[in-house]
């Protein structure tokens, strides 16, 4: 028995302590759930969910996402096959009737559509990542980078720059790429605490440092590498989530960064001088999600030799993806399941990104919950690599533990360094 027969959702509380939206679908016996997460730097171009106008934040959205979920989506979905995924996805997404999902929220369609795929492996008796899979199977173990540092809308701090991430390209198994970099992360708290007091930690659990110049903590980073006993760049690398959108002011069409303000030249000269001078193997976000001029500049400056990841670029979108493959404006897509709106529009950019040649990396929000669904995605999905957060809040560790659980069930093979654009 694979029909659904009764959904329901209600209001729990993410790691930010902010209400967010859980789903449970049914099936006679068989049942799954699926919490919804919610971004801090969200993009202009994601799907939209609901959550404003709350009477604590976004409290009375989020309830209307939940009822949305009860008496607007279940009427539709019940009945169907749960492993009838794209079906219900298509059903969920006419309902709702705007292509961004703005009438019942991305929150209410993203949480019924995540429960389906957990209630159809619970029906089926399979592991999730195996019911997210293609017909071929599922793929490799990814590649983790890693939050060692936070700064941007993540922490209370005036470093402007979002995420600094540890890549350990020298690892040769999942489980060593987690101890490569806990000793990185803890050899950077040793740098940044002092012995009675702990270093500050934002929203990801990464590290506040006490700089403000993009420069002190790349070289922070660099160091807590080297303290750590690993060759910088060729056992760990480093990603920066620049998250530029939240800096960029439009009316003048500049970038703020700490106290300087830049134009698209010279913020692009910037980014070029951080990866000339840095073991930087991967760019999130150097530019303004729609600075498309800025974008096409940069790749042709660096394109072939770092990774160029779009997230708010991007937004999960496929019309965006295929935009920006045509611009040959990055090389890799960041994959947020609720920017998208559902799991077959998430599944759908990551076929395309990898069509195209670019390399998909399935992430998490700042956000979260213990829901580890994104673990099982990026393993069905084969998508090479995962950004999660850092490795001490438990909303991070659900999806790292996930994988570790994986990594003994099921006899993959470690995507490593290869998974990073360019190939
Ligand atoms: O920008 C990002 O990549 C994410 C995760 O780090 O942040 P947020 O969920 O706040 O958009
Ligand atoms: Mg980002």
């Amino acid at each position: 028995m694979t029909d659904i027969t009764a959904v329901d959702a209600w209001e729990v509380l993410d790691s930010r302590g902010n209400p967010t939206v859980r789903v449970r679908v049914d099936a006679g016996d068989a049942t799954g759930q699926f919490t919804v997460p919610a971004g801090a730097s969200t993009g202009a171009h994601e799907a939209v969910e609901r959550r404003d106008g709350g009477d604590r934040y976004g409290g009375r959205g989020v309830r209307e996402a939940c009822a949305a979920v009860r008496d607007d989506l279940a009427p539709v979905v019940v009945g169907w096959s749960v492993t009838d995924q794209v079906g219900v996805d298509e059903a969920l997404v006419d309902c709702d009737g705007t292509e961004n999902l703005s009438t019942l929220g991305a929150n209410a369609v993203l949480g019924v559509s995540g429960a389906v795929a957990h209630a159809a492996a619970d029906a089926t008796d399979r592991p999730l990542y195996d019911v997210l899979a293609p017909d071929s199977g599922p793929g490799a173990m990814p590649m983790p980078m890693i939050n060692v540092l936070s700064g941007g809308l993540h922490a209370a701090a005036d470093l402007p720059i979002q995420d600094f991430l540890a890549v350990p390209v020298g690892a040769d198994t999942y489980p060593e790429a987690l101890e490569t970099v806990w000793e990185v992360r803890r050899a950077a708290g040793a740098r940044i605490g002092s012995g009675e007091h702990p270093p500050p930690v934002a929203d990801e659990g990464g590290f506040i440092p006490p700089v403000a110049d993009a420069d002190a903590a790349f070289e922070l980073l660099v160091d807590a590498i080297r303290d750590a006993g690993y060759d910088p760049g060729r056992e760990v690398a480093i990603a920066v989530d620049v998250a530029a959108t939240h800096f960029y002011d439009a009316d003048r069409d500049r970038y703020d960064l700490a106290g300087e303000t830049l134009d698209r030249a010279a913020m692009i000269d910037r980014v070029v001088e951080w990866v000339d001078a840095y073991p930087v193997r991967s760019v999130e976000d150097p530019l303004a999600e729609d600075d498309w001029t800025g974008w096409e500049r940069l790749a042709d400056r660096i394109g072939d030799r770092v990774q160029l990841l779009g997230d708010d670029l991007l937004a999960t979108n496929a019309g965006r993806l295929d935009r920006a493959v045509d611009a040959g404006a990055a090389n890799a897509a960041l994959i947020k399941p609720n920017q998208a709106g559902t799991i077959t529009r998430t599944r759908r950019v990551v076929d395309a990104a990898q069509a195209a040649d670019w390399a998909p990396v399935v992430s998490a929000r700042s956000g979260e919950t213990c829901d580890a669904t994104i673990a099982d995605l990026a393993v069905g999905l084969d998508a090479g690599q995962i950004k999660i957060g850092s490795l001490a809040r438990s909303e991070r560790l659900a999806k790292y533990n996930r994988l570790l659980g994986i990594d003994r069930a099921y006899d993959g093979d470690f995507a490593g360094c290869d998974a990073l654009a360019p190939w």
